[in-house]
């Protein structure tokens, strides 16, 4: 199926058709405050994360829908004057798209910050495309093993994912194998995030990404959300004044704490109001 294939005449996907937004969410008084300063501020870019912030894990990433009230918190915000919204994600662009529903005005960048809606700024060379395909190789005969395991081919990496493997020690092998052969490979640039090991022939950075959204609009301030350990390089890069929001348990450089999806959505929810 193509993603014209099963879109509504506004262009958002029928996979997510959006429900109800959550009820209000309890805010640290300092988010609080954070989040009435970026309400005032003339220029303002919003940067989500989607996977484990937007959207509850799922076995199959293709069926990893936005939780309820997600979408419609960040259509409100980009609706605003001087707003920025993006999806900012580790999945392949074509993808994104397919999966969260998002269409203009949201801003989609993908592949880990160096996607963006017209490509990447360079195609991949000869050698780059050589080695990607030993990775996804490498890594097709790792899954062949391991019942379960499957291997994301994005256009600049290959992602072994183990979420779906029941046995811990099959699991934990495979994981150890990618990491000891293809991600061993000179020239490949290793993420390993919830379930997975992303092997990379290009270097990509999400910070990098939101210093372009800030360049390009002129943003006072702004705000970033993650949970994984992919977001640090993110959080990592705001400016002082900047918001960097991280979702659930783990050591982070972000400045706030929320506990879950639905506290992201209360928060954007939130803000819309504020600012609106
Ligand atoms: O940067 P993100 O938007 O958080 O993307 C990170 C990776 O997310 C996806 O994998 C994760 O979600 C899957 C679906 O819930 C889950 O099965 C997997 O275990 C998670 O790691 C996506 O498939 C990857 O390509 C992204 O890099």
């Amino acid at each position: 199926m193509t993603p014209a294939d099963d879109a509504t005449p506004d262009g958002r996907s029928a996979l997510h058709p959006d429900a109800d937004p959550p009820a209000a969410v309890d805010l640290s008084p300092e988010l609080a405050d954070a989040l009435g300063r970026a309400a005032r501020t003339p220029t303002l870019v919003i940067a989500c994360d989607y996977d484990g912030t937007l959207a509850p894990f799922v076995d199959d990433p293709t069926l990893a829908v936005p939780a309820p009230g997600a979408i419609d918190a960040l259509d409100r915000l980009a609706g605003l004057p001087r707003t920025t919204v993006a999806l900012l994600s580790g999945r392949n662009r074509e993808a994104l798209a397919r999966v969260s529903g998002a269409v203009a005005p949201l801003v989609l960048v993908g592949s880990h910050g160096s996607e963006w809606e017209g490509g990447f700024d360079t195609p991949l060379d000869d050698d780059e495309l050589a080695r990607l395909d030993r990775v996804g190789s490498e890594l097709s005969e790792i899954v062949s093993r391991t019942p379960g395991a499957h291997v994301e081919h994005k256009p600049t990496a290959a992602v072994l994912h183990v979420r779906p493997v029941e046995d811990p020690a099959l699991r934990q092998r495979a994981m150890a194998e990618a990491m000891a052969r293809p991600a061993a490979l000179d020239g490949v640039f290793v993420t390993e995030g919830k379930n997975v090991v992303e092997i990379a022939v290009r270097e990509a950075s999400k910070g990098a990404a939101i210093e372009r959204l800030v360049e390009q609009t002129g943003a006072e301030i702004a705000i970033f959300i993650g949970d994984d350990v992919t977001d640090e390089r993110g959080f990592a890069r705001l400016r002082d004044g900047d918001i960097g929001i991280k979702v659930g348990d783990g050591r982070t450089l972000a400045t706030h704490r929320v506990a879950d999806i639905p506290a992201v959505v209360g928060l954007l929810s939130r803000l819309a109001e504020l600012r609106g």
